[in-house]
């Protein structure tokens, strides 16, 4: 009999979902001849019983394929919600769609619950990891974080362009509740001078000095420093915080502490990229991610395998076990990484060596 398949994108978007959801749909009904079904709107489609027929051929307009180059999710995804009060309905949802099983494509808060899910419920499940921060353990590579840095870079070239013609230090703010890893690889490839990660703790003295290093011994008049929004207060800060996360923003409160530190000598502009981050075309490198990860977690689903991840580790797609990939996640940037040795010794301030946050 004919297997049906469901697949379904949870946790924030980003680009090259759809891609993958292609490459499913293809591999599946191609290879093996199995009938592909989307689930809208992660777990909330499967306590709704909610199943849209998936075809290869279904979005073409007039030939073209457009789900290789969309950014977003054709299914819809969810990031908040009481899924877990929920567990025997939605543990059901996946038997009531009969479905013979399931690829779920997520971040790590995803990963957990559906793991969760597909334990009480006996799923056949294979997991493809996404997340534009690249905080999923296991795999070298995952969908979304090329674009985004991509995208941050792009705004760097044209931020600094700005910057230099007034003079100016931009502060750019960049996603990253947890992990630096975005703002890390986009600051070191989009030529920033200060990059401040969740990771690695921070003095507004130590800004400020690289700041005057850089105009006095190197005639910089303009700088950038890319922030991670999951950083927190300096440790050195000047006001008396109630909280490790500032109200107004870290980017604007890193912008404030410099100015008073420089007794408003700098001119300081903040750009907070948001969301722009996780939209847009993605990548050659995402698509070609995406389009690896789909076809082997259907190969891993027809060879009898479950509660498995798709991960790239030296050059190849393997399987992790999910359990192996939770109990490591989220993976943050260690702060004696090579890159962030690479940073350093490039000159770009990334917080001070002796003290770490935690
Ligand atoms: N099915 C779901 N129901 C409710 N909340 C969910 C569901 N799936 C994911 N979430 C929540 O959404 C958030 C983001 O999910 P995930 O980690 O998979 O994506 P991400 O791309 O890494 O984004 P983030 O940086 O927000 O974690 C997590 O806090 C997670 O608990
Ligand atoms: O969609 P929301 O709720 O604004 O999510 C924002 C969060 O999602 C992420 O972009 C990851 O997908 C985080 O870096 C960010 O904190
Ligand atoms: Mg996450």
């Amino acid at each position: 009999m004919q297997k049906r398949l469901g697949i379904l994108t949870s946790g924030g978007d980003c680009p090259g979902l759809n891609a993958v959801i292609r490459a499913v749909v293809s591999h599946a009904t191609l290879t093996y001849n199995w009938q592909v079904v989307g689930i809208p709107y992660a777990t909330r489609g499967l306590l709704e019983r909610k199943a849209i027929p998936l075809s290869i051929h279904g979005l073409d307009l007039r030939g073209i394929d457009p789900l290789l180059n969309m950014g977003g999710t054709i299914l819809g995804s969810i990031n908040k919600g009481d899924t877990l009060a929920h567990v025997e309905e939605i543990v059901a949802g996946y038997h009531a769609l009969e479905l013979d099983a399931l690829i779920g494509i997520g971040g790590d808060g995803s990963l957990a619950i559906l793991n969760q899910l597909q334990k009480q419920g006996n799923w056949n499940f294979v997991a493809i990891p996404k997340t534009i921060d690249c905080d999923v353990s296991s795999t070298e590579k995952v969908i979304g974080f090329d674009t985004a840095v991509n995208t941050i870079v792009d705004a760097l070239n044209r931020l600094t362009f700005t910057a230099a013609s007034h003079d100016r230090v931009m502060i750019v703010e960049v996603m990253g509740r947890t992990a630096g890893h975005l703002a890390l690889q986009s600051g070191i490839a989009g030529g920033a001078d200060a990059i401040l990660i969740p990771e690695i703790s921070y003095t507004i003295q130590g800004v400020c000095e690289h700041l005057a290093e850089l105009r006095d011994r190197w005639g910089r008049r303009f700088a950038i420093i890319v922030v991670a929004e999951g950083v927190q207060i300096a440790a050195d800060s000047s006001k008396e915080p109630s909280s490790q996360k500032p109200s107004c923003g870290i980017g604007q409160y890193i912008a404030d502490e410099l100015c008073s530190c420089t007794n408003h000598q700098i001119d300081i502009r903040v750009s907070v990229l948001g969301h722009i981050q996780r939209g847009g075309i993605p990548s050659a490198s995402d698509r070609l991610i995406a389009t690896a990860f789909g076809k082997a977690a259907v190969d891993l689903l027809a060879n009898g395998q479950s509660a498995q991840m798709v991960a790239w580790q030296n050059g190849q797609v393997i399987a992790v076990p999910l359990e192996t990939v939770l109990a490591s996640s989220p993976c943050l940037v260690n702060p004696n990484h090579f890159l962030v040795q690479t940073a350093r010794a490039l000159g770009i301030y990334v917080g001070e060596n002796s003290i770490l946050f935690g």
